[in-house]
């Protein structure tokens, strides 16, 4: 007899990461295989490919911002739909061989967003360390684990150490206490069903650059009483002072008023690309196992975004 298919979920490894501990808890009892992949764009490739059916991503950080290689690939690389959101505390460690002393490392290990997290530890107890980057924490641990060296650490989750046999030299490192970190779980077409609390993630590219564009595209969203959660502006890559605006705000695309904005701002500003429509964190303990795949009126609106695209 056939194995039932399970969920395959690809995510940012090796096993240790921040990633696979926010996907842990995001899954909760649910059956699932998990599939460590070493960078981010292997994890959304995989979900393209259709090796896996969904990936699992970070996306910002209350310390540092935006995950730039996430936003980056969804905006200019991969045409995925947000499935979830999940956000999970961050404490980050020194980590090291057993018995090994602050005073004898000379190199630090880590993914950039997390050395970036605890810029001002390192000035402080590690100034004269050298800093190097890794493509993941977990990734960092586990090169720190080979090296089988007293005079190297890496900084990343108590989870990772314990799995590669490490110890943590020094705890919670991290330079502000409420660090956390947002996780996305993208998929190639399917939009969960409205819950009733959900955001809405899309892009605006500007067909021009024109004085207040920036002011039209939030007065049209507050005209709704639509509620603006993130606005992060990115370079388009084709000239000094060309921008798109990734936008969040409350709402679902199955709601009258998402749609009339997604279809004005198409209209009127500049192409839109549809990221997701997905229930907003605090209701994910409530998410529902159910979805849809796109409901005729979405797909419609979805069709007349994607034939207005401009062509690269
Ligand atoms: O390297 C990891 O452990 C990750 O899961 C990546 C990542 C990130 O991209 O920000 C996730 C959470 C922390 O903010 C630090 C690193």
């Amino acid at each position: 007899m056939d194995e039932p298919h399970r969920v395959r979920i690809a995510y940012l490894g090796p096993a240790g990461t921040f990633t696979e501990e926010a996907l842990i808890e995001f899954m909760g009892t649910r059956p699932y295989d998990g599939i460590p992949r070493p960078t981010i764009e292997d994890v959304l490739t995989d979900v393209v490919i259709g090796s896996s059916d969904y990936g699992f991503v970070p996306i910002e950080n209350s310390i540092e911002g935006t995950v730039t290689p996430t936003l980056d690939a969804m905006i200019f690389r991969f045409r995925l739909q947000i499935y979830a959101e999940y956000i999970l505390p961050v404490r980050q460690q020194l980590i090291a061989a057993k018995g090994a002393r602050l005073e004898d490392i000379h190199s630090v290990y880590s993914y950039s967003h997390a050395l970036a997290q605890v810029g001002r530890f390192l000035r402080d107890r590690l100034p004269r360390a050298e800093l190097h980057h890794t493509d993941s924490t977990a990734e960092a641990v586990r090169l720190v684990a080979d090296a089988k060296s007293d005079a190297i650490a890496a900084i990343g989750p108590k989870r990772a150490a314990e799995l590669y046999g490490l110890d943590v030299l020094i705890a919670d490192i991290d330079d502000h206490a409420a660090n956390s970190t947002r996780f996305l779980l993208l998929n190639n077409d399917t939009i969960p069903r409205p819950t009733g609390d959900d955001k809405t993630s899309i892009v605006c590219f500007q067909v021009e650059d024109r004085p207040g564009s920036l002011l039209s595209i939030l007065a049209e969203i507050a005209s709704r009483g639509i509620n603006l959660t993130k606005l992060e502006s990115r370079p388009t890559k084709t000239g000094i002072g060309i921008y798109c605006f990734a936008i969040d705000f409350g709402g679902h695309i199955a709601e009258r008023h998402v749609q009339e904005v997604i279809t004005d701002l198409n209209r009127y500003l500049g192409h839109v690309k549809f990221l997701g429509s997905y229930p907003a964190f605090v209701n994910q303990k409530h998410h529902s196992e159910a979805n849809s795949t796109i409901d005729p009126l979405v797909g419609e609106l979805l069709g007349q975004i994607e034939s207005s695209r401009p062509t690269q």
